[in-house]
């Protein structure tokens, strides 16, 4: 009978997807119903294998209704479905990896997607899936189906520059398609520690009960980078009993981090077990092939045509950041530009030589402190590079001047060009005004604390 179904199996996945179709969406399809296959059949019941053990439990309470009853009627007789994981069984045969490639939605106003602080460009679609990141890509998509119902609260951590954030808002969006009346905060630790810091003191007429009110009535709380408020006691506090309460109201709660909760060393026992209560997955390095495609998606994303040779040279020499990866492509892009020449190997070479040399891999450059701060702001290196003069654009801006002086020893001339042609001066009155700003300014501080160390994260 096993082989039966198993010759049969994807006409009974097709058959399920015919009849259940206006309940089950394309990339749910593909995550969750693509990768199963059928592994025995003893009694009346089917036992069919998951490739990641997590998500049993998932798949079960999603789809095995929608499976026992296509399966029934397709061997005309009453059965039951059970599900392994792909470790638990050690099959002989080896079920395809998954493919989680999803599939566009209609837009979302642009309006919502900014209330709730999301970068427009980080979505599903735009989130390319290797081996390094497939686990929390699935995990991720599980929360966005049925958010605050499985995963609470789900806790992803990896790398600086992996894509924590890109997958974080991926969720949000998501979540805002299928129900655009849902209140949605991402927020970065920072932002949080910062707005606390403001309200403790009534600064912009903040009160600290607005800002419970703010952070407590949501439907998802993001916060990103977590491991910037451990050992800030208040933040630290505020934060426990904000999770509590959307915690014990079944509100959805996102955490991402450098680190899994149980190597950060200073953090609160309660706020650990707290963030073991749900589901914790890694994001790692990323491999070649997964290099390779988040290059070509960043070209296609950004209309740049670029020979596959200067693809390659890039993937093969950036290999653990994915920031940097775009950092380089951006910045072969612009010498290009700025040198009115076509894009090739030697301009490659040229243009990363500094980034790429054996002992050069940790070295801070204006080029990283650029992109850090461009990706911190929601702002592009374009922007930052451009003429615009408008606050949002101008306020990065210099603070990148600032810490291109404070962390390199690039001459100013040399920061002025990184920042599309700059005069010296217009450098030294930027850094200048953030030094004083920095003074008076405790927020700021916090901010600039903060970037330091995503720049430079020894
Ligand atoms: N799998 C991916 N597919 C496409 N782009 C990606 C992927 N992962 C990361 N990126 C891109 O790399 C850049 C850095 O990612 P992101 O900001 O999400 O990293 P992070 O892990 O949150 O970093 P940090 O630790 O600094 O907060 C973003 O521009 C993001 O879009």
């Amino acid at each position: 009978m096993i082989d039966k179904i198993k010759e049969n199996w994807e006409k009974i996945l097709l058959i399920l997807r015919e009849e259940y179709g206006d309940q089950i969406t394309d990339i749910s399809y593909k995550t969750w119903l693509e990768p199963l296959k059928p592994y025995s059949f003893k009694g009346n019941t089917i036992t069919i294998i998951v490739p990641e053990q997590p998500f049993i439990s998932y798949v079960k309470k999603k789809y095995s209704t929608f499976l026992k009853v296509t399966i029934s009627e397709f061997l005309g007789k009453e059965c039951e479905v059970d599900f392994k994981a792909k470790e638990q069984v050690e099959a002989e045969e080896q079920p395809a990896a998954p493919s989680l490639i999803p599939k566009a939605k209609a837009p979302v106003s642009p309006d919502v997607i900014q209330n709730a602080n999301l970068n427009p460009k980080y979505t599903f679609d735009t989130f390319v899936v290797g081996s390094n990141n497939n686990l929390a890509h699935a995990a991720a998509l599980a929360v966005a189906e049925s958010p605050g119902e499985i995963y609470n609260p789900l806790f992803i951590y990896g790398g600086v520059g992996l894509g924590k954030t890109h997958l974080m808002h991926a969720i949000a969006h998501f979540i805002l398609k299928d129900n655009p009346k849902s209140k949605i905060l991402y927020v970065s630790s920072e932002t949080f520690t910062n707005e606390l810091i403001d309200a403790i003191r009534n600064k912009n007429n903040i009160t600290t009960t607005e800002f419970r009110e703010k952070y407590r009535n949501n439907d998802v709380l993001l916060i990103d980078d977590i491991q910037f408020i451990i050992g800030k006691e208040s933040t630290q506090e505020e934060f426990f009993h904000t999770f509590n309460t959307l915690y014990e109201s079944k509100k959805q709660i996102i955490i991402s981090s450098d680190k899994p909760p149980k190597e950060i060393e200073t953090l609160e026992e309660r706020l650990r077990s707290r963030f073991e209560w749900g589901l914790t997955v890694d994001i790692q390095s990323p491999d070649y092939e997964t290099r390779m495609a988040i290059l070509r998606k960043k070209e296609e994303m950004e209309g740049y045509n670029i020979d596959n040779e200067v693809i390659k040279y890039i993937a093969t020499n950036i290999k653990s950041n994915i920031r940097e990866l775009e950092g380089a492509l951006t910045k072969i892009v612009a010498l290009s530009r700025l040198n009115k020449c076509d894009i090739t190997l030697e301009l490659a070479e040229e243009a990363l030589k500094d980034i790429i040399s054996p002992n050069a891999q940790r070295e801070v450059t204006p080029e990283l402190i650029i992109q850090v701060v461009s990706d911190h702001f929601g702002i592009t290196p374009a922007d930052v590079m451009s003429q615009k003069r408008t606050k949002d654009i101008v306020y990065p801006r210099q603070i990148i001047m600032y810490l291109c002086r404070d962390m390199t020893e690039a001459s100013l001339q040399v920061i002025g060009l990184s920042l599309g042609k700059r005069d010296h001066t217009t450098v030294i009155h930027g850094a200048e005004k953030i030094a004083a700003d920095l003074q008076k300014d405790e927020t700021l501080r916090n901010t600039i604390d903060i970037l330091k160390k995503k720049i430079n994260p020894q």
